[in-house]
């Protein structure tokens, strides 16, 4: 299979001059070629850089792309060329900006496979799980695009029939910042609402994962976005800062760590800048003996092993009522045992590679505390070879599930960010709420129990911002995600967020005289 390139809304000159992009879409041979940058409506080089950097494909550890880091003059240059697609897009109707965002839906939709390959080869999530994340990037663009026609303000009447309207308009152009396990979801979840609301968008990808928002930029062009609307900047920190401190940005949304975003907060708070920052987690995921155990060990695994371990909302702490330690431990370990480790764009695979050396070195490294500190591991937590030998510098490991694990241990207190399960025991629910909000985070939590009444009261008492009964780590993009505490503020999808994406502005109209003081 080829990579095709979305060309269309491209001048003629940039068309032809465009390198011929890549590959063959399977494990060990896809290499990029193209420019990773993108503004004007084109994949170009940066005019200056602060550094270059390598993407690697993670199950195999090779080299895909070496690329320039974008320097104050490349953002500048993006920033100015979003401010001017800005001026356009701000003053389509609603519907209009609509037809565009379903076109550029369909466009995902249609190439679903081909940017799931790309995900999951930069990436290192298997195929199975990159063909999730693309639909929920394509519904979330169906979503605001929906949205978009029935953005409207209020009319208040006022004495003497004199009135009042409030307009909800777009803020300008918005900076968007991601993390590096969901790269094209992340591009999307902040694109979709910023451009439904009339923004223009300038966003950074992760170092580690640069390769598909680019496709999603060649895709907006192509479903018909004035050039400049959304533009790609490539960097690390030196470019997030350029982004951040720049005067003409309206607002910075950021996906990342903690400390990255009290970074990002403090450069945005000088120029009174609004931040939506999805940060972090420690989630707690709560078994009661109740439960239905299959559905609960089968919301253990979703909670704890998707795309690695690499999750955000992660339920990394999982209490278990004491009566159900043994048979839920048991259930758990077989079923981990079971998970397919290996080549991630084979069909049957379950869990790739973790998305770098460094990273892979770091999760072991909790798991050794762990067991320095008296957790016990029922399964994995070591390094995986797989047979395949174009597989043999990749960065695999078996997922992990630790027992006998203590409130105070590293492994339950800090995000490993890695599959690594901590099954910890309780007694009573107050016992276990009191556990579950001890944390500085407060991103996500889950509870598991037949009895409707406690799982009510049970997910109003937890201090995360997203609560799921029942079920573990579903996204639908109609709900608000975002977090508690130290996990962030703002929420993604759902209807709210048109509020982070958006000012009102509100007209007050004399229809009499001017009764004035004076
Ligand atoms: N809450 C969520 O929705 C969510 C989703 C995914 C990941 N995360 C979190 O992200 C973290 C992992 O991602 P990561 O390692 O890419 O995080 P990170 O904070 O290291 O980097 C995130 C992004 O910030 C950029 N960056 C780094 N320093 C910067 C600076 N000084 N100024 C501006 N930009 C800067 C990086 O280049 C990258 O694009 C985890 O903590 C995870 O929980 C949260």
């Amino acid at each position: 299979m080829f990579l095709r390139a979305g060309t269309a809304g491209l001048s003629p000159l940039r068309h032809t001059l465009r390198p011929v992009l890549v590959a063959a879409m399977s494990t060990g041979t896809f290499i990029v070629s193209q420019p990773l940058n993108y503004r004007s409506g084109a994949r170009l080089d940066p005019v200056d850089a602060s550094g270059t950097e390598k993407a690697l494909e993670p199950a195999t550890g090779r080299v895909i792309a070496t690329f320039t880091c974008s320097g104050e003059e490349e953002v500048n240059l993006a920033i100015q060329d979003a401010k001017a697609a800005f001026k356009i897009w701000s003053q389509k109707s609603g519907m209009e900006r609509c037809r565009i965002l379903l076109e550029a839906a369909r466009i995902i939709r249609d190439r679903k496979d081909e940017i799931a390959t790309v995900e999951t080869i930069n990436n290192g999530k298997s195929i199975f799980e990159a063909r999730w994340d693309i639909d929920t990037s394509w519904q979330c663009l169906e979503y605001y695009a929906g949205l978009a026609g029935s953005m409207a303000g209020e009319h208040i009447q006022l004495p003497g029939g004199s009135f009042g309207y409030t307009r909800r308009e777009p803020l300008g152009v918005c900076v968007g910042i991601g993390a590096w396990n969901y790269p094209f979801q992340i591009a999307c979840w902040k694109s979709a609402p910023a451009l439904a609301c009339g923004n223009a968008m300038v966003f950074k990808p992760s170092t580690f994962t640069p390769v598909s928002t680019l496709l999603l930029a060649e895709i907006y062009t192509e479903a018909g976005v004035p050039p400049g609307l959304f533009n790609v900047v490539q960097g690390g920190a030196a470019t997030g800062q350029f982004l951040c401190q720049h005067r003409d940005v309206a607002k910075v949304s950021f996906t990342g760590s903690v400390p990255t975003g009290s970074k990002i907060m403090e450069m945005s708070a000088k120029g009174i800048k609004p931040v939506t920052l999805e940060l972090g987690g420690k989630s707690p995921l709560i078994i009661f003996s109740d439960c239905d155990m299959k559905n609960a060990v089968k919301g253990a695994l979703m909670a704890n092993f998707l795309t690695q371990g690499e999750v955000c909302c992660n339920g990394t702490r999982v209490f278990v009522q004491k009566e159900i330690l043994d048979q839920f431990s048991e259930e758990v370990v077989k079923q981990t045992q079971r998970i397919k480790i290996g080549d991630p764009l084979l069909e049957d695979t379950r869990m790739g590679p973790l998305i770098n050396r460094p990273h892979l070195e770091r999760v072991l490294g909790f798991v050794k505390v762990a067991k320095e500190q008296g957790a016990k591991v029922l399964c994995g937590g070591d390094l995986y070879v797989p047979e395949d030998p174009k597989l043999k510098d990749g960065y695999y490991m078996r997922p992990c599930v630790l027992t006998n694990c203590r409130d105070d241990m590293t492994c339950v207190k800090e995000e490993i960010f890695g599959p690594v399960m901590s099954i910890l025991s309780f007694d009573t629910e107050a016992e276990v709420l009191e556990r579950a909000n001890d944390t500085t985070f407060g991103l996500a939590a889950g509870v598991f129990t037949r009895d409707i009444q406690r799982a009510h009261r049970v997910v109003a008492a937890l201090q995360a911002g997203m609560c799921f009964i029942n079920n573990y780590n579903v996204s639908p993009v109609e709900l608000p995600f975002g977090g508690y505490k130290k996990s962030g503020f703002g929420r993604e999808n759902g209807r709210v967020t048109i509020e982070y994406y958006s000012q009102l502005k509100t007209v007050c109209v004399e229809m009499g005289d001017v009764e004035s003081a004076f």
